[in-house]
């Protein structure tokens, strides 16, 4: 089947001409779907949904017909010739957020809904298209919103006995919000690597072992393998499953000085794509002897592998040394894998499974990072006396996280203000 959706307020006459009658709210009405001459195009369902009870909130009609695109596309242009226009990318939700239904945390799950690569990324978008990650951005608001009031307050009234500003209660409140905005940064960040998938890119000299090991990763024959050092050129990319969790694997080209400019140019998106990538997995030969030092960007979390150890007589447990964490492994044999995938569950920071996270963007992540900064310069000019600079820095807060659900209210602060302080006496 193939659903034409129409949305505004010319639908309810749109609905009519085609049914012959007006429609019944929220009915299935079946019918013949005919064009402007009285050719039959299709038969099947119109659904009127009066708004504001409908998706977008404004009038909505369904035309449900077969799933053909060529009927589809004649009753697609039988609306059109009646008053419609085609829909830009996103316009449904668009209207939704516009009417209120949603806020844009909540009309971006949507699309991380409809993209959702694996069960675990879908649960977290339901979550946030429920609202869970909203109402948490809303909780920190509201005590940043306290905060200010609090300190307003303090302002206002300099010459009160005690010392507002200095109140050991300001303080707690304070470091209560801090944690609750950390607290939620982190789950953020989580939710960001669900619907993204981790980012992990394999590097090592070439010839270590790095394709083979995107290979047994895969389960499939993808990047080519050879005993020549500097097969690989380009970038690949390829998308693996773990557990529910979906990551993208980066295959690339062995970093060295090489002299051919095809292979530099391999290189050179090898260290772009590493300056990219959420955890480096750095192949080293483990038969080979000598320094194994790689030059990785600084930063990005490293997990060191040692590759082709089923050449080894005997194969060392994993390590933690001073540069990270180190894991001997095969492609060949397969030994070691399956340490290696809960390392990358781990690194995920979904070891301890995805239950209870929803799903964020890089956007969202960014404005919690900017609120905690403003938050933490707050706290310093209270530190300092500054009650003014202080609140400024607050509102910057407020204002960061308020970019997330799309909502932000200058008034919100005058309404609590006078709701819970008696000004006016
Ligand atoms: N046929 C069809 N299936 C669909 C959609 C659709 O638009 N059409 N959806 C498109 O995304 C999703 C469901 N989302 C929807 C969300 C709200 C309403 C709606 O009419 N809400 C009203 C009535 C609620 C009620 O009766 O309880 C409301 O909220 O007031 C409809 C679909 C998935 N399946
Ligand atoms: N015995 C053994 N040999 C391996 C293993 N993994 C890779 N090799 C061999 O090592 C050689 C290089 O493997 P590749 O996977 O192409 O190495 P690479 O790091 O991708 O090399 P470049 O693309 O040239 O940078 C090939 O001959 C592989 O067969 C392993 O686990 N055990
Ligand atoms: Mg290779």
């Amino acid at each position: 089947m193939g659903i034409v959706r129409l949305s505004g307020a010319g639908c309810r006459a749109i609905a009519a001409t085609l049914l012959g009658k007006p429609p019944e709210a929220r009915h299935a009405h079946y019918l013949r779907f005919r064009d402007a001459d009285g050719a039959v195009i299709d038969d099947g369902l119109l659904i009127f949904f009066p708004g504001p009870q409908s998706y977008t909130g404004e009038d909505v009609l369904e035309l449900q017909g077969h799933g053909s695109p060529v009927l589809l596309g004649q009753l697609l242009r039988r609306c059109l010739a009646l008053g419609a226009r085609p829909a830009r990318p996103g316009e449904f939700t668009e209207r939704a957020f516009l009417e209120g239904r949603l806020d844009l945390a909540q009309a971006e799950a949507v699309a991380d809904l409809v993209s959702a690569g694996s069960e675990a990324a879908a649960r977290a978008a339901r979550r946030s298209l429920e609202g869970e990650f909203s109402r948490r951005v809303d909780t920190v608001v509201e005590g940043l919103t306290g905060l200010r009031v609090w300190i307003e307050a303090a302002l206002d009234f300099p010459d009160e006995e005690i010392d507002f500003l200095a109140a050991p209660e300001l303080q707690e409140k304070l470091q209560r919000v801090a944690g609750q905005l950390d607290a939620l940064r982190t789950a953020a960040e989580r939710g960001r690597r669900l619907v993204d998938g981790l980012h992990v890119v394999i590097a090592g000299a070439p010839n270590a072992g790095k394709s083979s090991l995107l290979n047994a990763l895969a389960g499939e024959d993808r990047a080519i393998v050879t005993d020549v050092p500097g097969t690989t050129r380009d970038l690949l990319r390829e998308r693996i499953r773990i557990d529910g969790i979906e990551l993208t694997l980066v295959d690339t080209a062995g970093l060295r000085d090489a002299p051919d400019v095809v292979e530099r140019e391999g290189i050179r998106r090898a260290r772009e794509e590493l300056a990219k990538a959420d955890l480096v997995l750095a192949v080293v030969d483990a038969t080979a002897t000598g320094s194994h030092a790689l030059p990785l960007p600084a930063g990005v979390p490293v997990l060191w592998l040692h590759s082709k150890a089923d050449l080894l007589a005997t194969v060392p447990p994993p390590a933690t040394r001073a540069d990270g964490r180190h894991l001997w492994l095969s492609a060949r044999s397969g030994a070691g894998l399956d340490a290696l995938r809960a390392a990358l569950r781990d690194a995920a920071g979904l070891g301890d499974g995805v239950e209870g996270s929803f799903s964020a963007r890089a956007r969202h992540v960014d404005a919690l990072r900017r609120g905690a900064e403003a938050l933490a310069r707050a706290a310093a000019q209270l530190h300092h006396g500054a009650g003014e600079l202080a609140a400024e820095e607050l509102r910057q807060a407020q204002d960061a996280l308020g970019e997330i659900t799309g909502r932000v209210d200058a008034d919100a602060l005058l309404g609590r203000i006078f709701a819970d302080f008696c000004i006016g006496k």
